[in-house]
């Protein structure tokens, strides 16, 4: 199989090892119903006990306040669907313009059958205004959904104090927290925050396996009807192998966590000598507080595909935005929302690191990055005397929209 330099954990992350070890015997031998009377089962019923508290204590949360899922994506809608299932008489939500498809893909259909959203937006930086969420607070408001960081940028946004304002107006405080789980610690025990979306694969478990935090005493609705698994908030057989999985992953990213800046020292080597070396470059999201292990950086004057297939040439591996949306051509709408100017749009990749990564690695991309950048700029038809051209190009296509 062909292996990379991988610096795209931001989409998905590898398996850790110990991962695979532990959740082997649920795929081999013990393959049991964990609601069977018998006691085959009844062993399998032990283990998603001790995954339960496996991801608690990474939520530092009760056990009762962990249910198991299939995604980040099930969990984000689940959660969105509970919060406006709590209180229907209430028709407005407030979220930002730069969640992930599985929050704003959810609205746009909402939008549809009734519900008015508040799309909060974001500074140069990518930061959002906590002034402008107090103003957008009705008593109308059932809901306020917020990723707590970002998966292009890394920006971490204010979520706790996002729930205090929404606690002031009795609405319900959903956080996609998928990008976080591992990178920063989380604690809903002193928190503003009612649901709480996880995700395995991107903490070193497979994919297919999430987890939702929902604060005891939320009048919960489920999204799957069926049996009486997670005690009735999520029917379906439990995905044992999967779940002993996440719980191991939980564990370990708790252990590593301390460690999350040896991470950071090798994101910010990576960022601080790419500044350096390479002109006209600028971090997307710089100056405010990100992510340990992302840097989004915008090149002018060339395009962020280009670069991504040279590095994948070499076995690099790193993303130009979110996974599910590089298929399109359209640029990022996280940047766009950053209103940055047209050639940083087109011209920006992110790297995303993991606790696999080596020094080796960010010697390696700092190695080609020059060569790369020099090569495409060489072979563009811009450079800085069609800046202000190209940006007034791009407000004319977007008010022509
Ligand atoms: C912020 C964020 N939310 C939700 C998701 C969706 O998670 P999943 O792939 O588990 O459905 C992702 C994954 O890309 C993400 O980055
Ligand atoms: S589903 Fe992961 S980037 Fe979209």
């Amino acid at each position: 199989m062909q292996t990379c330099i991988y610096l795209d954990n931001n989409a998905t992350t590898q398996v850790d090892p110990q991962v695979v070890e532990a959740m082997l015997p649920y795929l081999t031998q013990y393959y049991g119903n964990p609601s069977s009377m018998h006691r085959f089962g009844g062993q399998v019923g032990k283990a998603v006990k001790t995954a339960r508290a496996q991801v608690a204590a990474l939520f530092n949360s009760e056990e009762s306040e962990v249910v198991f899922n299939s995604c980040g994506t099930e969990g984000n809608n689940t959660a969105i669907r509970a919060a406006l299932a709590a209180q229907p008489e209430r028709k407005h939500i407030i979220t930002t313009q730069v969640e992930h498809p599985a929050v704003l893909n959810v609205y746009k259909q909402l939008e549809k059958q009734g519900y008015t959203v508040t799309y909060l937006s974001v500074s140069r930086k990518g930061q959002v205004d906590m002034m402008e969420l107090e103003a957008s607070m009705t008593g109308n408001t059932a809901l306020v959904s917020m990723m707590y960081a970002n998966n292009e940028t890394g920006v971490i946004f204010p979520v706790e104090q996002a729930g205090a304002i929404a606690k002031e107006y009795g609405a319900t405080m959903h956080v996609d927290a998928v990008q976080v789980a591992g990178k920063i610690p989380l604690n809903m025990q002193d928190s503003t925050i009612d649901l709480l979306t996880i995700s395995g694969h991107k903490l070193h478990a497979p994919k297919g396996i999430g987890a939702l935090y929902i604060r005891k005493g939320f009048r919960f609705r489920p999204f799957l009807l069926g049996g009486h698994q997670e005690r009735g908030r999520r029917a379906g057989t439990e995905n044992v192998p999967g779940l002993t999985a996440l719980g191991k992953a939980a564990e370990l990213a708790l252990e590593h966590l301390p460690n999350v800046k040896q991470e950071k020292k090798l994101r910010d080597r990576l960022e601080k000598t790419l500044l350096k070396t390479i002109p006209e470059i600028e971090v997307n999201g710089g100056g405010t507080e990100r992510l340990p292990n992302t840097t989004n950086i915008g090149f002018k004057y060339i395009e962020g595909e280009a670069i991504l297939l040279s590095l994948d040439q070499y076995g690099i591996c790193a993303s130009s935005g979110s996974a599910c949306t590089s298929g399109s051509l359209e640029p990022s709408h996280v940047l766009r929302a950053m209103g940055l100017p047209y050639t940083i749009l087109h011209g920006s990749i992110r790297f995303s690191l993991s606790r696999f990564n080596t020094d080796a690695d960010v010697d390696r991309v700092l190695e080609l990055m020059p060569q790369i950048v020099d090569r495409l700029r060489a072979l563009s038809p811009f450079n800085s005397d069609q800046a202000e051209w190209l940006q007034g190009r791009e407000e004319a296509v977007a008010t022509s929209k």
